[in-house]
């Protein structure tokens, strides 16, 4: 039998139907819906008389519009509206709803893990970019726009363009204080924002295998911005250890059953991959983006670029774009550059680890003056964990604010943002123009090097307030 990659099994599994121009109709094992893109696709059922296929296959939560200071204080009139809409439709068409007084509420990429809805083998959508999230469980999870998320609650069903795969192998060992933010924004930097254009990423070697299901679901969180469709992982006794246990897997002898053919799903020794890609982590540094796409990434002890070094026209135009908005001067050292803001949040780094990872930096140490900082957990079970390990402590300890689970500032949809011409070191995963806000200035960095660049005042590499963490205990 022909070897056959994770992507394939999975798609060979779900594939209803095929028509000849490399067109399948995809069967839907998960549907996740948020309160934004939801409201047509319901509209739309609604006009034609349709009902939702399988209520017990979608899961809804809100996370975009909520206020994080006040959830239920929400000011903003569309916010309003597409709250209650949600409530609305979730009632009328039978779809549990993670509401706001719901323990299971939180950013939708991150409570779909934690309540094992999420699993390997399965083809999970949602009306959201960074639904590649969950591709870290090897599953395959791509975002669908909203007349898909209305095909998909009537049908349960979705036709999809057969994708091309891409394996990127992951060599070497990652040094201290380099986390997977780390490696998905050097991957991106190095490749391009459209390495992955019409492929679904697999991600592979021991440096992922080495990682834990929060670091994976950050690298397969990102990869849509390396132009990707989706992004995976094979299963391995980590994926099954974190969803032995959690509440919507198979418990008992069912669970071990399960695990079994989960672990079968990993790509077969010869499978072949359309392209190939190799990525070296052990000489990486931990990185800041200096510009208004995710693959503008420099190494923190490195410099902004001189755009007139630059190979091409186009990249030279919009390198001196980007450094024209983001108010910096070309050559000038990743390590001056000062931060009016900190956030640490989004559905790429807002899981209990990354939590850890930045109290670990915060301990002891004080935001720096000027510096406005928020963490704000993924999902109420990480703000409950959190706040179990003492976590929320720390952090207000050092001036940070300690907020409500949702998306917050990782867009400007809700009362979170970065005014104007001000800077923010961000965890998030787009530093689009004003994407923060209207004329706000994002660097995207790892949870660490956020916290390091709280305490600092402007960008500082992480490993030196590691060590001196370290030297302070022995
Ligand atoms: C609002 C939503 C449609 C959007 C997305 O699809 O990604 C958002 O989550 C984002 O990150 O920009
Ligand atoms: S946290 Fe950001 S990237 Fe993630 S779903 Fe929300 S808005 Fe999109």
């Amino acid at each position: 039998m022909k070897p056959k990659t994770l992507f394939e099994k999975i798609w060979e599994a779900h594939t209803v139907v095929e028509q000849a121009d490399d067109l399948a109709l995809l069967y839907i094992d998960l549907h996740l819906v948020h309160e934004v893109t939801s409201p047509q696709a319901f509209e739309g059922l609604r006009l034609a008389n349709r009902t939702v296929r399988r209520p017990d296959l979608t899961y809804a939560t809100m996370d975009h519009n909520v206020p994080t200071d006040n959830p239920f204080d929400v000011k903003d009139e569309i916010a309003g509206k597409q709250i209650a809409t949600l409530e609305a439709n979730c009632k009328e068409f039978g779809i549990e709803l993670a509401d706001l007084r719901s323990p299971s509420q939180g950013i939708v990429h991150v409570i779909g893990p934690e309540l094992g809805l999420t699993q390997p083998g399965k083809t999970i959508v949602c009306g959201d970019s960074h639904t590649s999230t969950h591709g870290a469980f090897g599953a395959l999870a791509f975002g669908i726009g909203t007349s898909e998320v209305e095909h998909v609650l009537a049908t349960q069903c979705l036709w999809q363009k057969n994708p091309k795969t891409c394996e990127v192998r992951l060599v070497g060992k990652r040094a201290p204080g380099v986390t997977a933010k780390d490696v998905i924004l050097g991957v991106i930097s190095q490749y391009g924002v459209d390495f992955g254009a019409g492929h679904v990423v697999e991600f592979t070697g021991e440096a992922v295998h080495e990682m834990s299901m929060e670091a994976r679901m950050t690298m397969c969180n990102m990869v849509i911005e390396g132009g990707a469709r989706a992004g995976m992982v094979a299963p391995d006794d980590v994926t099954i250890e974190y969803l032995r246990g959690r509440p919507r897997v198979p418990q008992g002898e069912a669970f071990e059953a399960a695990a079994k053919a989960w672990k079968a799903l990993a790509s077969d020794e010869g499978a072949s991959y359309d392209k190939v890609l190799t990525f070296d982590v052990s000489t990486l540094a931990p990185q800041v983006t200096w510009g208004n796409n995710p693959g503008m990434g420099a190494s923190v002890n490195g410099t902004v670029p001189n755009p007139d070094d630059l190979p091409t026209e186009a990249e030279r135009r919009a390198a001196r774009q980007a450094l024209a908005y983001m108010g910096l001067e070309p050559g000038m050292k990743i390590t001056d550059i000062p931060v009016q803001h900190v956030f640490i949040g989004s559905c790429t780094n807002s899981r209990i680890e990354d939590l850890r990872a930045a109290a670990e930096v915060v301990r002891g140490r004080k935001v720096a003056q000027g510096v406005r900082a928020l963490v704000v957990p993924g999902s109420k079970q990480v703000k409950e964990q959190a706040e179990r390990e003492g976590l929320h402590e720390v952090f207000k300890a050092a001036g940070f604010e300690w907020r409500e689970p949702g998306c917050s500032m990782c867009l400007a949809m809700n009362p979170d943002f970065v005014p104007p011409g001000e800077r923010c070191a961000s965890t998030s995963n787009r530093n689009f123009e004003g994407r923060q806000g209207r004329g706000a200035r994002t660097h995207l960095v790892s949870p660490a090097m956020a916290a390091a660049a709280a305490i600092a005042g402007r960008f500082v590499d992480v490993r030196e307030l590691m060590n001196e963490a370290a030297a302070a205990t022995v």
